[in-house]
């Protein structure tokens, strides 16, 4: 696996240093009586693969909701790409890329008319996607399949699609919420190796996986439990301040109470 190579991971830990891409300082929300993210700071470098790990329910999605403008933190701040969550929610959105798990295409739609309407909602006209698709086209190959409707497509082929119509208004920082869980491993390696490349590029890649393998391919990686960060490090420095193997020992250790 080329621009994946978990050999690489020593070289990435110094990748992106510099200005922060994602700032974050006690960031809380509470839903009632019931606290889901408690008191959360941490730094994002830009051009890092930040990898944002926890069990079902550690407050994962509440906090990139919060970071993505969708939902008002209770208290506390933060910073994507130099702007504020809360007063700056709607610069934010054009400054990201967001995809998850159920992909948001259009499954009645072609290929390519699913390209020019997300397009179109970042604010790009038709040539100009055009234009992006083909310099994409190198690292998505998306033309083999650009008439076809997109329900049709195998899952690997959709989640490239995903990828594309979250890339193309060339945001600064990248959000993905478990992007990987609808597909093969083979499409989930070749999708890393994307991943690899776009940061590669200066991309900043804010990811959540439950696969720790792909924990692995990560700059960095927090674990999250009950609402709070309980570790953030290199998978290196997590595996040996624990002094276990994997990066699933350790998530597991810190998890399973
Ligand atoms: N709108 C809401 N109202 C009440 N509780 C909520 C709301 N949204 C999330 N929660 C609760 O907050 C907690 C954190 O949820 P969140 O979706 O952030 O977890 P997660 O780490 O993303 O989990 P998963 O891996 O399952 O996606 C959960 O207990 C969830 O039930």
């Amino acid at each position: 696996m080329k621009g994946a190579d978990k050999s690489k991971n020593t070289d990435r830990q110094t990748a992106g240093q510099g200005p922060h891409a994602v700032t974050v300082r006690d960031l809380t929300r509470t839903f009632g009586d019931f606290v889901a993210v408690d008191h959360v700071s941490f730094d994002v470098r830009k051009g890092e693969i930040f990898g944002f790990l926890g069990a079902n329910g550690a407050g994962k999605t509440t906090t990139i909701k919060m970071l993505t403008g969708l939902l008002a933190p209770s208290s506390g701040s933060g910073t994507v790409d130099g702007l504020d969550i809360v007063s700056q929610r709607r610069a934010i959105r054009s400054r990201i890329g967001y995809m998850s798990q159920r992909f948001s295409l259009y499954d009645d739609l072609k290929v390519e008319e699913n390209l020019f309407f997300f397009g179109g909602v970042y604010g790009l006209n038709r040539a100009q996607v055009a234009g992006r698709v083909a310099d994409l086209e190198g690292m998505l190959s998306l033309s083999a399949f650009a008439r076809r409707v997109t329900g049709s497509l195998p899952p690997g082929q959709k989640q490239r699609l995903a990828l594309a119509c979250a890339i193309l208004h060339r945001p600064a920082i990248l959000f993905l919420d478990e992007p990987t869980g609808a597909v093969d491993p083979i499409a989930r390696r070749y999708f890393w190796d994307l991943i690899s490349t776009l940061a590669g590029g200066g991309t900043t890649v804010f990811v959540t996986t439950h696969y720790m393998d792909e924990a692995e391919y990560c700059h960095r990686l927090s674990i999250m439990y009950a609402g709070r960060i309980v570790e953030i490090d290199s998978p290196a420095g997590i595996k040996k301040k624990y002094n276990m193997a994997s990066v699933e020992d350790v998530f597991i250790h810190l998890v399973d109470r």
